[in-house]
Formats: structure tokens, sequence, C-alpha cells
């Protein structure tokens, strides 16, 4: 059944993400404040800052009018980063509330709120009013923007505490490339796809230090530790940590030049400052603000996370990389498993 989806946001995945909806049969309105970047959508069908090269379906309308984004959505998808999600829901609510509507809320967003600390759904709970929306449901897992728009086999998690909220997205989003199974484990699907932002700048310093596979793996094992930690801390199911949300984000993160975690950690291991590499990317670089969060609240709950404290030092303390590489490797010998 073709629904009628607004998506806010049309940086890389957001617009990847409408395009999709499209081509699965929906009616879809997709929402840029840049009214430029709305033009050549509608005209061109090109998105170049976000998606170079990629030409998106003429099908796909977007708009820099958000009340004309939104009107009659049953859906609404929000794939802000973090650091915008509150200003966008705030407006979204005005709407809702002025036009009586009630849509079921979707986001893709990877990070934790600086000071607060929340989760994205956390931050769309309070700026959201329950009286203008429905449930609220994590679309998460190992799916660069780049590769769904080519239609590689990708396959992600719904995650709503209501499972027939989750299953509705599930069958909205689904295709023959991508894939999505539920889970009711909100708490830890945003954990994990949060943190894995952190382990994918490490790794990309490691390799941009020279470091080779055996490195990497045991960086991504042993962040998926911490990452674990902090989530079962406050509540996630552990199992969630091995599934797509944990383990399966965490690999092609880390793994991957789309990353654009893993491409600024390569350009901090051959030594470009930070202020370069955001500067550079024109991109979000989630993990950067993720690292500070998740820094502070690991203090704040006594959870240890060596590996986030060690870039927290290194983005936000100026240490050198290879300084806090030695300092993680000369800790207290310790048990693997707690
Ligand atoms: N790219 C990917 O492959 C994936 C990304 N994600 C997650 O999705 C989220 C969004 O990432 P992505 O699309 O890649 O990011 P991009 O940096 O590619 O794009 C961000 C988009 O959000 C817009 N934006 C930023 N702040 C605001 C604001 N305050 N108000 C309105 N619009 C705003 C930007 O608009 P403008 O151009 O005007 O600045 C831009 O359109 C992140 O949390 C990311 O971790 C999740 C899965 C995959
Ligand atoms: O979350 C992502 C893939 O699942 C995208 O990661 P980056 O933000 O590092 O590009």
């Amino acid at each position: 059944m073709a629904e009628q989806i607004a998506v806010l946001g049309a940086g890389s995945w957001g617009s990847t993400l409408a395009n999709m909806l499209v081509e699965n049969g929906h009616n879809v309105k997709l929402w840029s404040r840049n009214q430029e970047q709305v033009d050549q959508l509608n005209n061109e069908h090109l998105n170049p800052h976000y998606m170079k090269d990629f030409v998106y379906s003429d099908k796909l309308v977007a708009t820099s009018d958000m009340e004309e984004a939104v009107k009659n959505a049953e859906i609404i998808l929000i794939v802000i980063p973090t650091k915008g999600i509150r200003q966008v829901a705030s407006q979204l609510n005005t709407i809702l509330e002025k036009n009586h509507q009630r849509p079921l809320i979707v986001h893709a967003t990877k990070g934790l709120e600086q000071n607060t600390y929340k989760r994205p759904s956390e931050m769309l709970m309070e700026e959201i009013n329950e009286e203008n929306r429905q449930d609220i449901v994590v679309l998460s897992g190992p799916s660069h923007a780049e590769d769904v728009a080519i239609k590689d086999m990708t396959a992600v998690t719904a995650a709503c505490t209501n499972l027939n909220a989750a299953s509705r997205i599930q069958k909205v989003f689904s295709n023959n490339y991508f894939r999505v199974y539920t889970n009711n484990d909100v708490i830890g699907a945003e954990f994990g796809a949060a943190l894995k932002n952190i382990i994918a700048i490490g790794a990309g310093a490691l390799q941009g230090l020279g470091y080779h596979d055996n490195a990497r793996a045991a960086l991504i094992t042993r962040g998926l530790a911490e990452i674990r930690r902090l989530g079962v801390a406050f509540g996630a199911n552990p199992m969630t940590f091995i599934g797509l949300s944990g383990v399966g984000d965490l690999v092609v993160t880390a793994t991957s030049k789309n990353s654009r975690n893993w491409r600024a950690g390569y350009q901090l291991g051959q030594g470009r400052k930070l202020d370069d590499v955001i500067k550079h990317m024109g991109m979000v670089i989630e993990g950067v603000y993720t690292a500070k969060a998740a820094h502070e609240l690991s203090l704040k709950r006594q959870v240890k996370m060596p590996i986030t404290d060690a870039l927290y030092r290194v983005l936000y303390e100026g240490e050198d990389i290879k300084n806090a590489i030695s300092q993680l490797m000369s800790r207290d010998l310790t048990s693997e498993i707690e």
C-alpha cells in the first residue's frame, strides 16, 4: 500500500532514503532548508554536494516549505544530524499541532546530544508532543548511502517498543535489496548507532598511522565491548549489540572509505588537524561530537570506555594519537569477559 511520507533532511542519507521510498511506490516529499538544493533536486534530479553523480527519480518532490512537505503525511522520517534534531522537531511540532496531524515518526540519526547525553528518540519525544505523533521508530544498521544508492544488498533494523509500528516501517522500507528486521530495543539500537561512530574514527586513525588487520580487528572487538557496556548500563538488551545496529554497523563504518567517521580518523592518523578535517568534510562527522558526550556519560555512570576516552583526549585535549595508543596498550592486563 502506498503511504504518504515526508522526509526531513536532504543530506546523503535523507535524500537516498527518500529516493528509495519513491522507488518502493510511496508518495514522498523531501524537505531541505536550502532552496537552491531543492531547485536542483526538482529540476535536474541531482544533489551533487551530498551524492556526487547520483541521479534521483523524477518522481521525488523536494520542497523548502516544511508545512508543504508534511501535509497529509502518515509517516515522517527525520534524517537530520544530532545537533539539528531539536530545532527541526520543534518546528515540526508547531506544524503538526496547527494541522491536527498525528503521524508515525521514524528517525535515522546516529548520535548523542551534547551536555544532556540524550538519544535522538528522547529528544524527539521532548520536542514533539504526544498528541501530535504516534510512536517513534529508529531505523538503524550498516547502510552507507552510497551503497543503497547503487542498490547494494543492505539489511537494517527498525526498532520500536511497539512492534506493530516497527512492522509497518519494515514493510514500507523493505524491497529486494533493502531488508528490514524488527527489534523492540530502542535503547540498544540508538547506543549502537551512536557509539560505533567513535570507534570508526579510531579505525580510520589506525589505518592512517599504518597499522594493519590485527589492530583493526582488536579495535572493533574491544570497541564493541565498551559500546555494549555503556548501552547495557542504560537498559539495552545485550543481544542488540551482536545485531545489525551493533556489530553490523560497527563493522561497516570501521572498515569503509565511504564512512565520514572513518575518513576523518584516517586524516587525523595522517597528521591533519581536527578543525581542518571537519572543514573539508562538508558533511556531518557524528563521532567527533558523540566522543565527547560518551566520554562524559561514561564518567558519570562509571562505565569503563578506554578507547572512547583515548579518542576524547586526542580530539579534545590535543593528545598525540601514538601516545594515546601506547597508553591503551600499557593498561593493566585484564580478562576479556567481565
Ligand atoms: N550517510 C549515511 O550513509 C548515513 C547517515 N546516517 C545518519 O543520518 C544522519 C544524517 O546524516 P547524513 O544525511 O549523512 O548527513 P549529511 O551531512 O550528508 O547531511 C545533513 C543534512 O541535514 C541538514 N541539516 C543539518 N542541520 C540542520 C538543521 N538544523 N535544520 C535543517 N536541516 C539541517 C543539512 O542541511 P544543509 O545542507 O542545509 O546544511 C543536510 O541536508 C546522521 O546522524 C548520520 O549519522 C545513518 C545511516 C547512514
Ligand atoms: O552510519 C553510517 C553507515 O551505517 C554512515 O556512517 P558515516 O556517518 O561514518 O558515513
